[in-house]
């Protein structure tokens, strides 16, 4: 059971998650400028941007991994970091953090039992969350011997056990065949809307751009326009998204 109404505040409708002219650096270099953003309930927002724009380290802004150096993050109408809004939270890193020497299932089991949830909860969200990302039939081998792909899919579905409201997920698809990437975007686009859930991915591929409902185009640590996939190729007179890119960096100049 969820325990609070995470989009109304004092009886106004507040945004899932909102990002205020938040400013970040690191030693001298500033990754992030004045980045600004809102996301409702129910929409899957994607960041797309090339390599070191600032993608990762705004996810992790977000998620209360790291701190603003100014500006404010607030998600389900708290300001983060904090700690009771990281149950509803689930959060895939692009690095995998996992426990090499144990099993799959271990990873699952472990990571589980950090959450509210009973014992059959616990069960069967494993099973849910296994069975998603295909990696039932490999739960008794150790980490240690799992592909680059399947450590991929094992901590997504450790990112989905707490069955949270908001999934934040750093380029959850690299290293995962075509077939299983398509149900992997399947069920996202399930829970989104079937369950409401309210996701942010990060990206390279740009037929996974095109399935948000949202994107914002990072470049250079600022957000260089964000909108629906269709209202950017209108703007920026595109066939794809892809194109959108170029043209956006190309009027930037
Ligand atoms: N902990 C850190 N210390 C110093 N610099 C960092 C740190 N984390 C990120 N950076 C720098 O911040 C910039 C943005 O990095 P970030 O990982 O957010 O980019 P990205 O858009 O996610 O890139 P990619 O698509 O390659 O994952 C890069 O120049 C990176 O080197």
């Amino acid at each position: 059971m969820k325990t609070h109404e995470p989009y109304l505040k004092g009886g106004l409708q507040v945004s899932v998650i909102k990002v205020n002219h938040i400013q970040k650096g690191y030693g001298k270099t500033k990754v992030l400028d004045e980045v600004s953003l809102s996301v409702e309930k129910g929409q899957i927002y994607g960041f797309i941007g090339p390599s070191g724009a600032g993608k990762t380290t705004l996810i992790k802004l977000i998620a209360g991994m790291e701190l603003v150096d100014d500006g404010e993050v607030y998600v389900l109408g708290s300001k983060m970091p904090s700690l009771p809004v990281l149950q509803d939270v689930g959060y895939m890193a692009q690095s995998d953090a996992l426990y090499l020497q144990l099993t799959g299932k271990e990873n699952l089991a472990f990571f589980a039992s950090l959450f509210k949830l009973t014992k059959k909860q616990q069960k069967d969200r494993i099973s849910y969350a296994a069975g998603l990302v295909n990696l039932t039939d490999d739960l008794d081998k150790k980490v240690a011997a799992y592909s680059g792909g399947m450590k991929r899919r094992l901590s997504l579905a450790i990112s989905l056990l707490q069955d949270p409201q908001i999934l934040i997920l750093d380029e959850p698809t690299v290293g995962i065949d075509p077939e299983l990437r398509l149900s992997i975007w399947n069920e996202l686009l399930r829970l989104k809307k079937e369950e409401g859930k309210t996701i942010i991915v990060t990206t390279h591929v740009m037929d996974e751009a095109e399935r948000c409902d949202f994107i914002a185009l990072i470049r250079n640590g600022s957000i260089l326009a964000n909108g629906t996939p269709s209202e950017l190729k209108d703007l920026y007179h595109a066939q794809n998204i892809d194109e959108v890119f170029l043209n956006a960096g190309r009027s930037k100049q």
